[in-house]
C-alpha cells in the first residue's frame, strides 16, 4: 500500500504526479479555517506533509500518530519545533540552494527601490505631479561603491555579496557564525563583529535563519549603533527584527529607510505604523517567487518527500 501524504500549499500538477507515482496524495490548495477540520482529520493517518509556514509543533503532531516526515517548500524552517519532531524521531526538510539567485535578486531590488525611492517616484509620476524639474527633495541616496553589511552570510547571503561586488563595486561587510571562504576569496567580504558591521555600514541586510538566537537580534541598540544615514533592508523572517524599535528608528531619523519583505505578523495588517511611512518600501514576503523559483522549491520538497517515505535519507534532510 502506497504511503498517505498531505500537500498543504498548491504546486504545480508536475509535482503532484511525481508525489503520486509512490504515494497517494491528499491535496490543500491551501489551508484556512474552512477546511482546518478536514485537514486534522486527514493527518490521523498521513506519512508525510508537504508545504510551508504551517506551524508543525506539539498541538499539531499529537493529531499525527503515524507522521514519519515533514518537508518544507521553503529555506527557512523557524515554523518547525525541532526539538519535538526530533523527539518523535519524525524526518525533517527544507530547500536550500536552489532559491538563492532568485532571493538575492529581490533583495538587491528592494535594496536599489529604497536607495533610489522607487515606488514613491512611480506614485508621484502616475498621480500627475510631476510638473516641473524633480529637485533635492526627491533626490535618493548612491548604491554603488557604499559599504554593504550582510549578516547572515549563507548561501542567499553570498548571492547578495556577488551582485554588490561583480555589479555595484560595494564594499562588503559581513557577521556570520563562521567564516565564509567563497564570500571572502571571490566577493571580496570582510568578516567582522556585529557592532563594527553596524556602525560602518551604509546598508545592513539582515538575512539569517530565525531562531532564538536572532529573535530581535536587531533593536534598539542595534539601530542606535548604525548611521544616521543607514538603509537596513530586512530579507529574514519578521521576527528578527524588533519592529517597535524600527518604527521608533525611522520616525527618530536614527536611520533614513527601510526595505522590508518581511514582517513579524503576516500578512501585515493593512493599518500597520510602518506601511505608512514614506521612508519604507516593503513586498509581501515574496524574495523566492518567481515561476521558475517556486517550481523548483516545490520538486525540491517532494523529492525530500518520496526520498525520506522510500526509506532513503532525503538530499535536504535537517540535522539538529
Ligand atoms: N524573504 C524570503 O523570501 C526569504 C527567502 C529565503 C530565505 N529567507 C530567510 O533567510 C534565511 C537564510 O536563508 P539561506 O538560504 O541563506 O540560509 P543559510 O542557512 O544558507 O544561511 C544562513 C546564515 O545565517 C548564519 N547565522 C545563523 N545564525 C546566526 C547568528 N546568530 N548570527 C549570525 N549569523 C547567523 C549562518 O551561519 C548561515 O551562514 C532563511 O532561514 C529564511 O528565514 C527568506
Ligand atoms: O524561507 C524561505 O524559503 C522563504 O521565506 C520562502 O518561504
Amino acid at each position: 500500500m502506497k504511503p498517505k501524504v498531505i500537500v498543504y500549499k498548491k504546486v504545480d500538477k508536475q509535482v503532484l504526479d511525481f508525489i503520486q507515482t509512490t504515494c497517494d496524495v491528499v491535496s490543500f490548495d491551501q489551508l484556512d479555517s474552512n477546511n482546518f477540520p478536514q485537514f486534522l482529520q486527514e493527518l490521523k493517518t498521513a506519512e508525510g506533509l508537504l508545504g510551508s509556514v504551517l506551524k508543525v509543533d506539539k498541538e499539531l503532531l499529537d493529531h499525527a500518530p503515524n507522521l514519519k516526515i515533514v518537508c518544507n517548500t521553503s529555506v527557512g524552517y523557524d515554523n518547525f519545533d525541532m526539538a519535538e519532531l526530533s523527539a518523535r524521531g519524525i524526518m525533517a526538510t527544507n530547500t536550500p540552494g536552489v532559491l538563492n539567485d532568485t532571493v538575492a535578486d529581490t533583495i538587491f531590488g528592494l535594496l536599489l527601490a529604497t536607495a533610489r525611492r522607487i515606488p514613491e517616484l512611480d506614485q508621484f509620476v502616475k498621480n500627475g505631479q510631476w510638473e516641473s524639474m524633480i529637485g533635492e527633495d526627491l533626490f535618493g541616496v548612491d548604491v554603488h561603491h557604499k559599504v554593504l553589511g550582510i549578516i547572515g552570510m549563507g548561501g542567499v547571503g553570498t548571492a547578495i555579496a556577488k551582485r554588490a561586488h561583480l555589479g555595484f563595486d560595494m564594499q562588503i561587510l559581513y557577521h556570520n557564525r563562521s567564516r565564509n571562504e567563497e564570500a571572502e576569496n571571490k566577493f571580496g567580504a570582510t568578516y567582522c563583529s556585529l557592532d563594527e558591521l553596524l556602525q560602518q555600514s551604509d546598508y545592513v541586510c539582515l538575512m539569517t535563519p530565525l531562531t532564538p538566537a536572532t529573535e530581535k537580534m536587531i533593536g534598539k541598540r542595534e539601530f542606535e549603533l548604525m548611521k544616521k544615514t543607514a538603509i537596513f533592508i530586512n530579507g529574514s523572517r519578521g521576527k528578527t527584527v524588533d519592529e517597535e524599535a524600527l518604527i521608533d528608528a525611522l520616525k527618530t531619523g536614527e536611520i533614513l529607510a527601510a526595505g522590508l519583505d518581511v514582517f513579524v505578523e503576516e500578512p501585515v495588517q493593512p493599518n500597520h505604523p510602518l506601511l505608512s511611512m514614506k521612508n519604507v518600501v516593503t513586498l509581501p514576503h515574496i524574495g523566492s517567487a518567481t515561476y521558475e523559483t517556486r517550481m523548483k522549491m516545490a520538486m525540491l520538497g517532494a523529492t525530500n518527500l518520496v526520498a525520506g517515505l522510500q526509506g532513503n535519507t532525503p538530499p535536504n534532510l535537517i540535522k539538529i
